[in-house]
């Protein structure tokens, strides 16, 4: 998208328009893992009114998430009787154009057909906002641990959960990005029988090119500006390393940890240099547990 679109450039994928499902796959929709409707009331002016028919299209049914720059809608496409997810935030912050969401649509096209990234249905932007309208989703893998018995998850759902974000960072990396913020409120299933074990992962604001077209990686600034979320980033990311792949994955074992165990160590801990001297504590202490191991390991062997 450029920078000073017109609205008239509301880009819309008529391929992707539908997931195309019959009538009877609609209605085994998994009401309980519905993205569930925050009340729009105490909190901050919203981009969109309830009962609005955005566009001349999609009713607004609700909000049902909000994060430090956009809101997500669900809606109702009129024209194809389905819910959708509508992404929005503002066009401009602090007098600036926010390019947050038009990086994230890029991306988003781009990776469309691969399993584990949201179908978008269309993006665009008023006089206002940008938006993306996408594929609905169930509540985030974050609300789905607060909401079991335990506060936890089993390992064999957590293992399922690793193997498809995985899966989802490769098909990024592949392309050449790194997506700097991988947490569980940023994962979601499908909500429809074919696509409910399909994790999702969402959120491609913070995303980074890391490589050129050609595969050459491309020069680490020499500071790094930070991007992520304190409680998930590796320790490269608090001393300010450019990011690359191994961040993500090092954000994805942050995130087993704490779906296996409920709480990561560093989840009371509000200052950025205390969460980091904790995992530094920790890598040390792994280093420790496995060089004692490896010297056991030696001398039986001896
Ligand atoms: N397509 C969708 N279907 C259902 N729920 C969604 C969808 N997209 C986002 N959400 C919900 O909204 C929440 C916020 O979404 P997202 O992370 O994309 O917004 P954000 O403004 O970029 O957030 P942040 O500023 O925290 O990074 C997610 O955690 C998820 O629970």
């Amino acid at each position: 998208m450029t920078k000073e679109a017109k609205q008239d450039d509301l880009i819309l994928a008529p391929a992707l328009m539908s997931l195309n499902l019959k009538n009877e796959e609609k209605s085994f929709v998994n009401k309980e893992i519905l993205p569930k409707m925050r009340k729009i009331e105490n909190e901050e002016p919203s981009h969109l009114q309830i009962n609005e028919k955005f566009l001349k299209r999609w009713s607004i049914e609700g909000l049902i998430g909000k994060g430090g720059y956009g809101e997500i809608y669900l809606a109702v496409d009129v024209v194809r009787g389905e819910e959708v997810a509508i992404k929005v935030e503002p066009k401009k912050r602090r007098g600036k154009l926010a390019k947050r969401m038009i990086l994230e649509q890029h991306v988003l096209f781009k990776m469309q057909g691969k399993p584990h990234v949201p179908l978008i249905f269309g993006s665009g932007y008023t006089d206002k906002i940008n938006f993306i309208i996408m594929q609905i989703l169930s509540i985030n893998v974050g609300e789905i641990k607060k909401s079991s018995p335990n506060k936890r998850l089993s390992q064999c759902s957590v293992g399922r959960i690793i193997h498809q974000t995985i899966s989802a960072l490769r098909d990024l990396h592949e392309t050449g990005y790194v997506h700097r913020d991988v947490k569980p409120a940023n994962m979601c299933f499908g909500i429809y029988p074919q696509s409910r074990h399909i994790l999702i992962l969402l959120d491609f604001g913070l995303v980074r090119r890391y490589k050129m077209e050609n595969g050459e990686w491309r020069e680490p600034r020499a500071r790094a500006g930070f991007r992520g979320t304190t409680r998930y980033v590796s320790i490269r990311v608090h001393r300010r390393c450019e990011q690359a792949p191994y961040d993500d994955l090092v954000s994805v074992m942050y995130t087993s940890y704490e779906l296996l165990s409920g709480e990561l160590p560093w989840k009371h801990l509000e200052k950025s240099d205390e969460v980091l001297q904790l995992k530094e504590i920790m890598v040390t202490l792994t280093n420790t547990f496995l060089g004692s191991h490896y010297l056991i390991f030696r001398l039986r062997m001896e």
